[in-house]
């Protein structure tokens, strides 16, 4: 059943026309029976088209006008989206359209006196011009509750959104960012010394299969520790290093915040599930030449901890995730002062299925350089993750064996399944 969670600013809104089949798949959805959810759609049925909403006849009015245009497009198969001309024809009547179409409408409307420009477009070019779907959450909502709630739906829908008022200062992200810019000029010699304390964690120059990639990391970032054997490694300044061991402390924090928010959304009786789990560090720089656009720096992958926090470039854009319920990519555009979180596999098993590891990619839109900084909670090393008790029942039987972080890493790597197919693994059989 597809069931109503859109999550952006206008919460509900997702354009269903407020059936029952909507409202009684939310209600059986609550984990707790003494949660009720409606759907706000069932009073107003809304269509959201990027990052307007318009009334359901508006919408439909735009899909007939626009029709020739649409299929065209679709025939030429120009529209990697799962959605077929007889779904869309389907969810004209019913109002019901995934997002992607949404955009594309609206593109369509704004672009009819320029259709021929429209269509000629590639899908990439396309996707830029939406503004991306997912939400914005403000951490400074004064109420827990709807706090939790927001970031709750925001990781089951998307598995990714964004935070502002997140408490990482915004001086102590452009400090970080410039440490991050200056170390990756230390010489080749320097970097290398960058060594792997977990398979893949430490220093990775751009090769013949990726020359535009390069990234430097450190496994156990919350250990001031380690985070000195990596200031010394690289040949930190004194302020470099004060600089790294401060978002070090900053970023864990928030990141052990959005999970325990989780935790308690679900009203679950332990809300410190990820103590002792370590956190790992990495900054990425994209060497984008002219000949890498439309091409890959990071190919499609989900993020195998439980949470990341990505401090992704302000001003260079070409995250994309996926929707996981279309299929379709959308840009996760540059927001200042914002950061990203990902859910990851970790937090697909932890939730027994509930909470999405989304699928994400990063594209060369511009030849220019890409910096971003990454911090993964990853997941318990040494035991097995258990779904909480409260996730399992009936209607919810146990659908991945226990596993450790390492058990997931080194499926993901063995198997080479690192766009979540590895859940596949180690998922019961019916
Ligand atoms: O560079 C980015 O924006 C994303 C990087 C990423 O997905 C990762 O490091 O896992
Ligand atoms: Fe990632």
């Amino acid at each position: 059943v597809e069931v109503c969670s859109f999550t952006d600013q206008l919460p509900g809104k997702c354009g269903n026309d407020g059936s029952n089949k909507c409202v009684n798949a939310m209600q059986k959805k609550a984990l707790l029976p003494e949660v009720k959810v409606r759907c706000a759609c069932f009073d107003h049925p809304t269509v959201i088209l990027g990052n307007y909403k318009f009334s359901a006849w508006k919408t439909l009015f735009v899909i007939l006008r626009e029709w020739k245009t649409l299929r065209k497009y679709i025939d030429k198969s120009l529209c990697r989206s799962k959605t077929t001309s007889t779904s869309i024809l389907q969810s004209s009547t019913s109002f019901y359209l995934s997002h992607s179409i949404c955009s594309f409408a609206f593109s369509l409307s704004r672009d009819s006196r320029n259709t021929k420009r429209f269509v000629s477009n590639s899908p990439l070019k396309i996707m830029a011009k939406t503004n991306g779907v997912i939400p914005t959450i403000d951490l400074g909502e004064v109420s827990d509750k709807i706090l939790n709630q927001k970031i709750r739906e925001a990781s089951e829908r998307w598995g990714c959104f964004r935070v502002i008022n997140h408490g990482v200062p915004l001086s102590l992200m452009s400090d970080m960012k410039k440490t991050v810019m200056d170390l990756f000029e230390r010489p080749y010699e320097v970097k290398v010394r960058n060594t792997d304390v977990l398979l893949g964690s430490g220093y990775r120059a751009p090769n013949e299969i990726n020359p535009y990639y390069e990234a430097l990391g450190l496994y156990d970032m919350a250990s001031p520790q380690a985070v000195n054997t990596f200031c010394d490694q690289l040949e930190a300044s004194a302020d470099q290093r004060e600089i790294m061991v401060k978002y070090a402390k900053a970023i864990d924090g928030l990141a052990k915040d959005l999970a325990r928010r989780l935790a308690e959304s679900y009203g679950l009786a332990e809300t410190n599930f990820f103590k002792g789990w370590p956190s790992q560090f990495r900054i990425n720089k994209y060497h984008f030449q002219p000949e890498a656009v439309g091409k890959l720096g990071v190919q499609l992958h989900t993020d195998s901890g439980f949470l990341t926090i990505l401090q992704d470039d302000e001003n260079v854009g070409g995250l994309e995730a996926m929707d996981h319920s279309s299929g379709t990519f959308f840009p996760i555009s540059p927001l200042p002062n914002t950061l990203a979180i990902n859910l990851g596999d970790m937090a697909t098993i932890w939730s027994n299925g509930r909470l999405c590891n989304v699928k994400h990619r990063v594209q060369c839109n511009e030849a220019t350089k890409r910096f971003s900084i990454a911090s993964f909670l990853l997941g318990p090393m040494d035991t097995d993750l258990e779904p909480p008790s409260e996730f399992v029942d009936a209607e919810h039987p146990r659908m991945y064996k226990a596993i450790s972080h390492d058990g997931v890493r080194n499926i993901r790597m063995t198997a080479k399944l690192h766009d979540g197919e590895a859940l596949k693994l180690i998922t019961y059989e019916e």
